[in-house]
């Protein structure tokens, strides 16, 4: 196991940066997940961990070694950081049996005959395979063949273990049971993975930390939790959770933030609400409608786009209006960053349209 270090961490392409001043610090054993939105920075971080890419600043340490020194330009390659990656693409020997492709990496690093047999007997117990061993990458299908990147990947028993949208290739149902597997095998492997997705969702159910990224900075980085819970910053309350959380535009460039289950539907309440859609989710309804009149387009002014949480389906074009709690569970500067969530500042009154 081992604890990863990204101290200062900063990447350009030419003059175009790509990552700024990332400090972040994984613990041993972790299931981190790099998450944000195209562009945001995560596949150069993860590839700067894997090095396929150097930093131009900073320092990534391994436990005590320093993998990657950007101010002084030492590296240290790829091969020799005792690290495992898993991509998109199977990449697997088409010529060799399933076995053989396990075997491959253990034959490479010299490992006794006997060694390799028995951890490639306990791989593939491990990712459910041993009755594939001996059939070719061809005849086995696209999940399997994941499968089997993944059991070569975990064979040698990398200390860190990187993961770069190992599942966009696969079908919604396969996804889902991939994602309870990855997690399994990570838990029995107690490597320190670190997994890229843009996906909150397949976030949220496999990481133990997560890192929201946005334009090259991380905007927070803690358990599942707390990032639902306190979001740092606005932009995380709106990335994050099924629905994310309401928030409301004041004047000043503020925002107000209101659980999404603290917001009732009431024609008698102060923000004016016109529905779009409802959506069942468990035995409820997210509600996802516009916040202000109708006549506020007209007007110039934008109107936000909010999901609440309630009992009962609403008819889409139904105009209705939201009824919200006394305050604001947290309120964000112009800025996007957390004010004081206990006193919310009398100008962050929302938008009444
Ligand atoms: N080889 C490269 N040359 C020039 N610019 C690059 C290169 N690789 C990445 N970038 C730029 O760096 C920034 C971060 O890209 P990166 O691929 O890390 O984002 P990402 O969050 O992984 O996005 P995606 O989800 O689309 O893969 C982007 O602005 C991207 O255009």
């Amino acid at each position: 196991m081992t604890r990863i270090v990204l101290d200062g961490l900063g990447k350009r392409f030419g003059d175009q940066p790509a990552l700024h001043d990332v400090d972040l610090d994984l613990p041993d054993g972790a299931f981190v997940v790099l998450l944000g939105p195209s562009g945001c920075g995560k596949s150069t971080t993860l590839r700067i961990l894997a090095g396929l890419e150097d930093p131009t600043s900073g320092r990534v340490l391994f436990g005590d070694r320093v993998v990657a020194d950007g101010d002084r330009g030492d590296v240290v390659p790829a091969k020799d950081r005792g690290l495992g990656m898993v991509f998109q693409s199977y990449a697997l020997w088409p010529h060799m049996t399933v076995r053989t492709n396990i075997d491959w990496p253990l034959r490479v690093a010299g490992w006794s005959t006997a060694d390799r047999t028995a951890r490639v007997d306990e791989v593939l117990t491990m990712l459910e395979i041993d009755d594939l061993a001996d059939r070719y990458p061809t005849e086995i299908s696209g999940g399997q063949q994941q499968r089997v990147a993944i059991a070569r990947t975990v064979a040698p028993r990398p200390g860190v273990l990187l993961f770069d949208e190992p599942l966009s290739n696969l079908d919604a149902r396969l996804r889902v049971d991939m994602r309870a597997e990855l997690v399994r095998v990570h838990r029995a492997t107690g490597a320190t993975s670190v997994y890229v997705t843009h996906d909150q969702t397949e976030a949220l159910a496999m990481a133990t930390h997560i890192a929201v990224m946005k334009d090259g900075v991380v905007e927070q980085f803690g358990t599942p939790t707390e990032l639902l819970e306190e979001p740092a910053t606005a932009f995380v309350a709106s990335f994050l959770g099924t629905p994310p959380q309401v928030l409301l535009e004041g004047p000043d460039g503020s925002r107000s933030m209101y659980r999404p289950d603290s917001v009732a539907l009431d024609p008698a309440g102060e923000l004016p609400f016109e529905v779009l859609e409802s959506t069942p989710v468990a035995g409820r309804w997210l509600v996802t409608g516009l916040v202000g009149a109708t006549g506020s387009v007209a007007s110039g002014r934008s109107r936000q786009r909010v999901t609440v949480i309630t009992d009962g389906a609403r008819p889409a074009g139904e105009a209705t209006a939201l009824r919200l709690p006394d305050r604001p569970a947290a309120v964000f500067g112009a800025d996007g960053r957390r004010a004081t969530p206990s006193t919310p500042s009398p100008t962050s009154t929302p938008v009444t349209a």
